[in-house]
């Protein structure tokens, strides 16, 4: 058995954590959920495996279609932006391990705030989890004590039934929102809405940046 160097194991944290493949990062306002109406650092990681039919970000499934970034110039170009709360997103950004990023970002004074799938362990240090679980891949069990948010994308009738049994498995502070698939909105708004009177622990999340026309 070969067993690593303390030298090669260090490298091997280096590699896997002082760069990572970004699509994109962009300063706007939170368009979804809990802390929608923010303004916001969004940094949106490459690489997403889980494969939703309605993804509206399909672009960032491939990771190697995105340049590797060090942590270094995504913090300092999040700097120049007056605003310190900052959304790691992707893609889905729990692929990598976050701890390096999340501690460079808070050192600099940022709040961070994610938005996840939950179908990774969770790394990274977060004051705001937003768990959006999909169908389409098991959520990884380390997300349902950490979630502060429980944002159920519906997009047909049977996913009512989907959130109720996500928060039977979330932390008893998780806040509830249930928020309409964008190209379904017009028949599931309806559906939402009583629902919600019904169930009042439950809210609404619109993706108000897409009615506004912001990134
Ligand atoms: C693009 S995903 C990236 C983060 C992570 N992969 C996830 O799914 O949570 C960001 C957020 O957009 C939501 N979303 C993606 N496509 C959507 C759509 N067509 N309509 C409504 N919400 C959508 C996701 O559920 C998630 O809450
Ligand atoms: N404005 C704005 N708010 C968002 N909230 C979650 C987003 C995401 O794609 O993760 C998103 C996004 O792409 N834009
Ligand atoms: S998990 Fe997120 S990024 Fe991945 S396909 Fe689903 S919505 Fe898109
Ligand atoms: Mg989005």
């Amino acid at each position: 058995m070969i067993t690593p160097s303390p030298l090669s194991i260090s490298l091997q944290s280096d590699i896997q954590e002082s760069k990572l493949p970004l699509m994109e990062a962009f300063y706007t306002i939170q368009g979804e959920g809990f802390h929608q109406g923010r303004a916001a650092y969004f940094i949106r990681l490459g690489g997403c495996d889980v494969g939703c039919i309605w993804c509206d970000v399909k672009e960032s499934w491939d990771a190697s279609l995105h340049p590797q970034i060090s942590i270094e110039a995504i913090v300092s170009q999040a700097l120049t932006f007056p605003g310190r709360l900052a959304v790691i997103t992707g893609g889905e950004p729990l692929m990598y391990n976050l701890d390096h990023l999340t501690e460079s970002l808070r050192k600099a004074g940022f709040q961070t705030n994610i938005e996840t799938s939950g179908a990774y362990p969770v790394s990274g240090h977060w004051d705001w989890i937003c768990f959006s679980p999909k169908k389409f891949k098991p959520s990884h069990p380390s997300i349902f004590a950490k979630a502060h948010e429980l944002k159920v994308i519906v997009y047909n009738k049977s996913d009512f039934k989907f959130a109720e049994d996500y928060a039977s498995k979330v932390n008893s502070s998780c806040q509830l929102f249930l928020q309409p698939e964008w190209s379904k909105s017009s028949q599931m708004l309806p559906l939402i809405i009583e629902y919600i009177k019904t169930n009042p622990q439950w809210r609404i999340s619109l993706q108000t940046h897409k009615y506004m026309d912001i990134p």
